[in-house]
């Protein structure tokens, strides 16, 4: 391939990938040669040529092909001359990537998978569900002696294992640079495992994954079922604990709960220590919520959000870390796309699939039961058509709570509450917002009821 092709390629590259993609990853590439059907290409850092690799890598390799025929292999190679900053835990090693693309610059070091610059301990906010997967992460971070080991982490969707393991190798990177930090998820080590055993470069795979000072391998539970993968992990993992060598595990449950894994491995999984993040409270996805909305707020400074928006979201999205963070991105957009401040109803608009799939069961009538309950008062009193404050005021807290805790429109609540019009409904929600910042009393009651009535 000339250099006038690769300028094609890259022309055709910047269509398919968008600009920004194109700017930071593509354009830093130069070509270098192609030769025995292997393009080499060469890239600044080893961090870069895993990323490229790993995300464009397929791509190019189809379009090269459609411009010279018979390439079968991209390999990405940082120049001899080039003095790499070492910014990041990945950028010691480099990433083999699927199929025929392999960026390698060192043949003997253990390639680890790229890490996300978000995940770090700065951004992890911490709250009682998982304070303990926390400690004991931080612990391992500072890479003192191994106290534990392995450190395994479980947990449902989304809870934060990858984002702890990637803080542990961003903390080591920068305190412990001597350290031979490697990252990967348990599907890249079975590829591994299968491409050595189809190159027949068995020895190099042991040797790459001895030389570690610590492994982390996310979702173990991957492994499950596949018995050689399973045995070759196993005698890596003693090999490394012998060695006083740190490993950190992540798998989607408890390791004794995961079927089709061997017994062995389950009980040296269970040697060290099991930590569960738990599933999210309420407190902690408002922190993590906040937390987010900061970067948001820098991104559309513009941008106006109500109060009780975040509030709002906290109760109503459910565990899922990553479908609350996908929930605000999505309404910042949208807001900022029709030029509206964030209001609860644009949330509800904006959100509304969001918003049913990740609904509590709570329906009307139990709330109205509740509420009555709460307030002492029957529940006919609250339907009907009585105006005494003392109805009243409770009528208004559960049309509150049912707009807050269910997917009904304002007129379905109106129609619940004894046939009443949608803008009753709108006004006592309104009167209970007021009320919920002026007047302790209600406010107490609110959380009281929400909480008897999410279980
Ligand atoms: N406590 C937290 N503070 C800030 N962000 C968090 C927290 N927990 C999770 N997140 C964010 O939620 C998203 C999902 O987290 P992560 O990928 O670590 O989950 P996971 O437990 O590895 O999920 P999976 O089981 O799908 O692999 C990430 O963007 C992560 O940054």
């Amino acid at each position: 391939m000339t250099q006038d092709q690769w300028g094609q390629l890259k022309q055709k590259l910047q269509q398919s990938v968008g600009q920004s993609n194109f700017k930071n990853w593509i354009e830093p590439l130069e070509f270098s040669k192609l030769a025995d059907g292997v393009a080499t290409f060469h890239v600044p850092t080893s961090f870069l040529g895993n990323y490229v690799s790993q995300h464009f890598g397929d791509l190019i390799l189809y379009q090269m092909n459609a411009l010279v025929s018979d390439v079968r292999r991209i390999h990405f190679q940082v120049p001899a001359n080039t003095t790499e900053r070492p910014t990041r835990p990945a950028t010691r090693t480099s990433q083999t990537g699927a199929g025929n693309v392999a960026s390698s610059v060192s043949d003997s070091m253990l390639p680890t998978a790229p890490l996300d610059e978000r995940f770090t301990f700065d951004t992890f906010v911490v709250g009682k569900p998982n304070e303990l997967a926390n400690a004991a992460a931080r612990r391992v971070a500072e890479g003192g002696p191994t106290t534990f080991n392995p450190l395994f982490l479980y947990g449902g969707v989304g809870l934060g294992k990858t984002h702890l393991m990637h803080a542990i190798a961003w903390e080591l990177q920068t305190s412990r640079p001597d350290l031979n930090v490697v990252y990967l998820s348990a599907e890249q080590f079975m590829y591994r495992f299968v491409q050595a055993l189809r190159d027949r470069k068995m020895m190099d795979f042991k040797e790459m994954f001895r030389s570690v000072d610590v492994l982390m391998v996310d979702d173990v539970q991957f492994i499950a079922g596949k018995d050689s993968t399973q045995e070759e992990f196993f005698h890596t993992f003693n090999a490394l604990v012998d060695q006083n060598k740190q490993i950190v595990i992540s798998a989607d449950r408890a390791p004794g709960e995961i079927a089709n894994l061997e017994e062995r491995i389950k009980s040296r999984l269970q040697c060290g220590l099991v930590v569960d993040l738990h599933p999210t409270d309420y407190e902690l996805r408002l922190g993590i919520l906040q937390s987010k909305v900061e970067r948001h707020r820098e991104q559309y400074p513009d941008l106006t959000m109500a109060d009780g928006v975040l509030e709002f979201l906290a109760h109503r999205i459910s565990t899922n870390v990553r479908v609350l963070e996908g929930a605000l991105t999505r309404l910042f957009a949208f807001a900022s796309l029709v030029g509206q401040p964030i209001t609860l109803e644009l949330t509800q608009d904006c959100l509304a699939d969001v918003l049913r799939a990740s609904e509590r069961k709570v329906s009307v009538e139990e709330i109205q039961r509740k509420v009555s309950d709460h307030y002492n008062i029957r529940l006919s009193d609250m339907i009907g058509p009585k105006r005494l404050r003392s109805f009243a005021r409770p009528r208004q807290v559960a049309m509150f709570l049912c707009k807050q805790m269910t997917s009904r429109s304002l007129p379905e609540i109106g129609r619940r509450f004894g046939g009443r019009d949608h803008t009753t409904v709108m006004h006592g929600v309104k009167r209970i917002e007021e009320l919920r910042i002026q007047d302790a009393q209600i406010a107490e009651d609110l959380e009281l009821l929400r909480r008897t009535l999410e279980g």
